[in-house]
């Protein structure tokens, strides 16, 4: 049986007296690649920083089976947030101490890094596709670049779920889907589940394996055939857009 990663039942949020988050109840499994999908505003990151333990809500939630507030293992949670990847080009860091920045936030900034330092760096780096870029400055890449090198940042530590926040954001509309057949590759091949925010309506389906549509609450929870058996009037309703004549 498939383990359970993250489980949330009845979850409400109110940023102040205003109620952002309403009755959230789905399951995230071992093996999933999910998307979050939602319009500006819907609550997603909201929805994300309460699975990352950075706000409180109402509700119940468990992480690996354990209840939330006795949770010990923050490292098997690696987290990509939306502006990671805001670098001008004079940015004074190589891909590899960025990719490195990703262990020291454990170890602490004057503690010994492991042994094999060098060889988990080029791992995390080859698993999103920039090995060859180990050298580079971080502020001469391309938005998309930049976004696997922060992927690669948070697979050192090894974790068993990877939460991005619209990681594709500033990657230009060609290498979208390369982008998603990359975290694809993390996902079957590395085994990794994966907990993924976009506001994007159009999501390249074929790498992700659940859906749930947020505006407020939880509109839809299923697999991606369910989700593709959905109407794009019924979608673009949900947005709060009218569909236009094709
Ligand atoms: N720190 C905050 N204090 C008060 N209200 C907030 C705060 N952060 C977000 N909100 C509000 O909560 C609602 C949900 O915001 P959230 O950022 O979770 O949405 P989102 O779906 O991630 O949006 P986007 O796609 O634009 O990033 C919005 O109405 C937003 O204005």
């Amino acid at each position: 049986m498939k383990k359970t990663f993250v489980e949330l039942q009845n979850v409400s949020f109110k940023y102040n007296s205003r109620l952002v988050l309403d009755d959230i109840s789905f399951n995230v499994n071992e093996g999933d690649f999910l998307a979050i999908v939602g319009p500006n505003g819907s609550g997603k990151s909201t929805l994300l920083k309460i699975i990352l333990g950075l706000l409180k809500p109402k509700g119940e939630i468990k992480l690996f089976g354990e209840p939330f507030t006795s949770f010990q293992h923050r490292e098997w949670i690696g987290y990509v947030s939306q502006k990671s990847n805001a670098f001008n080009s004079a940015f004074p860091a190589t891909v590899k101490e960025v990719v490195q920045s990703g262990l020291t936030k454990k170890v602490g900034l004057f503690k010994k890094l492991p042994k094999d330092t060098i060889k988990r760096v080029n791992d995390a780096l080859s698993a999103v596709g920039m090995d060859k870029f180990i050298n580079r400055n971080i502020g001469e890449l391309s938005g998309g670049q930049q976004q696997r090198v922060f992927i690669a940042r948070a697979l050192i530590s090894e974790p068993k779920l990877l939460v991005l926040d619209e990681p594709t954001v500033g990657i230009d509309m060609k290498n979208v889907q390369s982008f998603y057949d990359m975290l694809g590759e993390l996902n079957k091949k590395h085994n990794l589940t994966i907990i993924l925010v976009t506001h994007d309506i159009e999501t390249p389906s074929n790498q992700i394996s659940h859906v749930a549509f947020l505006n407020g609450r939880i509109l839809f929870y299923g697999d991606i055939e369910q989700y593709n058996q959905i109407s794009k009037e019924q979608i673009y309703k949900w947005y709060g857009h009218s569909v236009r004549a094709m």
